[in-house]
Formats: C-alpha cells, structure tokens, sequence
C-alpha cells in the first residue's frame, strides 16, 4: 500500500493552505497512494494567538469538509493537524484528525504542550492550547493500524508504547518542529520510535517560513520498522514509501522485544 507525507508551509491564510492540500490529494491518488499524511496546524499557523482564536473554524466548517469531501471523492485516507475550538473563548485544541475513505473521522487531542525556553527560541503551546486528556486506540484502517500522536508527542517514548501495546502498524506524529529543535533531535528520535515500536513512523512535516515570526525544520519523513528511513521531503511537496505489514510481521518474529519487556521489574504505571 502506498502512503504519500506531506511537506507543506501553513500561513495564516486558510484558504490558501487548503488550495494546496486538495492540490497535494489529487496529485497524492494520481500517484496510487491509499494515504495522505499531513502535518500538524495544517489549517494555518498564525501570528499570535488572538489571530489563532480569529482564525479557528468549527469541525463542521469549510476547511475540514472540504478535505473530508476529497478524501471520499478520492477513496483516500487523510491524516491531518488542525486548530480544534473548545467551548472555552480564549484557548483551542492542537487536534490530529484521521478521516477515512468513506468520510469517517476518528480526532486525537494533543496531550503533550510544548513550552520551551531556550535562548532566542521561546514557545509556549500551553498560553493558546488545551491539552488533550486521552488517547485513541489505534484505527483500523485499509494501510493498517494507524496510532495518532503530534510534534511534541514524539518526545514521550510512554506514549509511543502505550499505544504499541494496544496494536498499532503505523504511529504518526503530524509535526511543526522548530529549527534548532529539529535539527538536533527529529531523525534520531523518529527513528527510535520506529525501531522500539518495530511500527512504521509518518511524520509529516510543516516547513519554511510559515509566519513573519515562526519557520520550521521540515524533514517530513516515513522511517521503516527497522528504522530505515525510506522517504523524506527536501522541499514542499510529498514523498512516498510503501507500507508493507509482512514487514513489521517478520521484525516482530524475528526480534519479539515486546515479549522480552521485564514488567516484574519495571512497569509504565511507575514510569
Ligand atoms: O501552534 C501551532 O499553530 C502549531 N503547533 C505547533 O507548532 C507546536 C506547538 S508550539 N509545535 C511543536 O509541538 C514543536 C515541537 C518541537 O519543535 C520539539 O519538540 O522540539
């Protein structure tokens, strides 16, 4: 089965990004794909957060019925970030939405805020954002069982199990990383997550100068489940890579560490 990631440079011009997401699903089903994954905030990234709170349409608004009338139209999966509103005025949710061939929508709240301080690159999710309070087994769909994360989530290998241990062929963490940030971290602890979870791992990518204030790293990438990475976008635009369940399959025989885990000794609960 083919999946395509996307690399994509959200503004705060909504109707633009979503051009450009239906663009990128058209080209993705030409190609054969059965999946598209985008990245997180894939709606818009704004300048502040009075903008976000301007910007932010209901689920039932434009943004996500179109991308939802695409994916029926296409007979294609869609992995996507949005901006979710919340009943509270003055913060949203970070929310990853999987909407299927047949316009079913399965949405994943971020758990994970990420507030950083570090010279000269400051962020705090937590001032604009809600977290999530939950996770979402994960969905059954016709390229496997896809596990839901976001960006920051990818940091939080208890997460990542968590979500193993309910069945999971591929975790997908829908980013918008920094620079700095990215360049230090991203491949290596995609990667690890791909080879401790023996999952495929999609990350899709926000890329660029997305507002006169943030750029990010881009990198959007799908790591096999021994670790290889076999696609990553230089630039906007997608890649694609085959997911092959015998694969995983064979890795989890050959190499059974879930079966291997000491959880006399150690078990998540204490972690
Ligand atoms: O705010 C939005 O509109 C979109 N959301 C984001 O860009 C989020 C929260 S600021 N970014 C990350 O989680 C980056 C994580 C990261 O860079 C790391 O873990 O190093």
């Amino acid at each position: 089965m083919l999946a395509a990631v996307a690399q994509i440079c959200s503004t705060p011009r909504i109707k633009d990004n979503l051009h450009q997401i239906l663009k990128l699903i058209s080209t993705a089903t030409a190609k054969g794909a059965k999946a598209i994954f985008f990245p997180e905030a894939s709606d818009f990234i704004a300048e502040n957060k009075q903008q976000a709170l301007e910007l932010v349409q209901p689920l039932n608004g434009e943004f996500v019925s179109e991308i939802k009338r695409a994916a029926i139209e296409n007979k294609i999966i869609v992995s996507i970030g949005i901006h979710e509103q919340s009943s509270e005025q003055t913060r949203l949710f970070n929310t990853h939405l999987l909407i299927n061939e047949t316009g079913a929508i399965h949405l994943y709240r971020k758990i994970h805020l990420f507030d950083l301080n570090l010279p000269g690159n400051v962020l705090m999710e937590s001032k604009s954002t809600i977290p999530g309070d939950g996770y979402v087994a994960p969905i059954s769909t016709t390229v496997g069982r896809v596990g839901l994360a976001l960006c920051y989530d990818l940091r939080f290998p208890e997460y990542s199990r968590l979500l193993q241990l309910q069945g999971m062929d591929i975790l997908t963490y829908p980013s918008a990383f920094t620079v700095p940030t990215g360049k230090a971290h991203w491949h290596v602890l995609l990667r690890a997550r791909a080879i401790e979870t023996q999952s495929y791992v999609i990350a899709a990518a926000q890329y660029g100068q997305n507002t006169a204030t943030r750029s990010t790293y881009g990198h959007a990438l799908i790591v096999d489940p021994w670790g290889e990475i076999i696609a990553e976008c230089d630039d906007l635009g997608l890649q694609y890579a085959d997911i092959d369940l015998d694969k995983i399959k064979k890795i989890k025989e050959q190499m059974p560490v879930l079966d291997h885990r000491r959880t006399d000794v150690y078990s998540l609960k204490l972690c």
